[in-house]
């Protein structure tokens, strides 16, 4: 089967530092990878060469098996990438309702003719109310989106992702921030994002219950290279992985 996602030979290097060295990773429709590694493995810069954040100095990235590794972030997101960033996009002054309706909106295009207008308003403010209902938000639409708790925050920034109607989701430590008993809701709606949807998501996350619980296999970064890809139980028994932990939080 045809990746939906794949880098080859992927590498970033400032001067002599290997910050991204030489990754090849292969994602699968409807898969679920998480990605792992110590602090500082380069596992935020892998997914900033990915969306077109950052240039690579070698290799490639292929979506649905075309070259994107010179598109701009944008027009990548327009061929299916979407991305979460761990430093929140949301518009605190805003109601939860309009920063997705702006991002169903951004999604959508602009020009409309005027007397398509107001029935083009509707559909966007449903489509936005179904997003929300999706991640567990539509109680919470009228809220100011600065009011929300982190759990409910990180939500919103899901549901921002899914007005863009992406068929590769990366998601940058999405329970960052996150107390304890929010956890399991938000696994829940991660978990969703997969599913029936033949969606694919790649998932940077240090809480490794929530890895083991979501990802189908692990890929372990530890100094940009990809040290291991594999089902979680081949990876958590794997000795190099291990080794790479040691005195690390896993
Ligand atoms: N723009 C930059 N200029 C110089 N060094 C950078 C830059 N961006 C990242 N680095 C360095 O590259 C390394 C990898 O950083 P990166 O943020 O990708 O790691 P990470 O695995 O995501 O870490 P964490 O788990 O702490 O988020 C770090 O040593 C970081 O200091």
């Amino acid at each position: 089967m045809t990746a939906v996602l794949s880098t080859r030979g992927l590498s970033w290097r400032i001067g002599e530092v290997a910050i991204v060295d030489g990754v090849d990773l292969d994602l699968a429709p409807g898969e679920f990878l998480g990605v792992i590694g110590p602090n500082g493995a380069g596992k935020t810069s892998l997914f900033n060469l990915i969306t077109g954040v950052r240039r690579p100095t070698a290799g490639q990235v292929l979506l649905h098996g075309r070259e994107i590794t010179d598109l701009p972030p944008h027009r990548r997101a327009r061929r299916g990438l979407g991305r979460t960033f761990q430093a929140s996009s949301v518009f605190g002054s805003l109601s939860v309702r309009e920063n997705v309706r702006l991002a169903v909106q951004a999604q959508r295009g602009g020009s409309l003719r005027l007397w398509r207008r107001a029935a083009a308003d509707r559909e966007v403010v449903a489509a936005a109310d179904a997003v929300l209902e999706r991640v567990g938000l539509a109680h919470r639409a009228a809220a100011q989106a600065g009011t929300l708790a982190h759990g409910e925050k990180r939500k919103l920034e899901i549901a921002l992702l899914l007005a863009g109607e992406p068929t590769v989701m990366l998601l940058d430590e999405p329970m960052a921030g996150v107390s304890a008993e929010d956890v399991p809701e938000l696994v829940a709606v991660i978990r969703s994002l997969t599913g029936d949807t033949g969606r694919s998501v790649l998932m940077v996350e240090h809480h490794m219950d929530v890895i083991l619980e979501l990802a189908d296999r692990i890929a372990v970064m530890h100094h940009g290279a990809l040290l291991a890809c594999d089902t979680p139980q081949t990876v958590m028994a794997n000795a190099v992985v291990q080794e790479a932990y040691l005195g690390e939080e896993l």
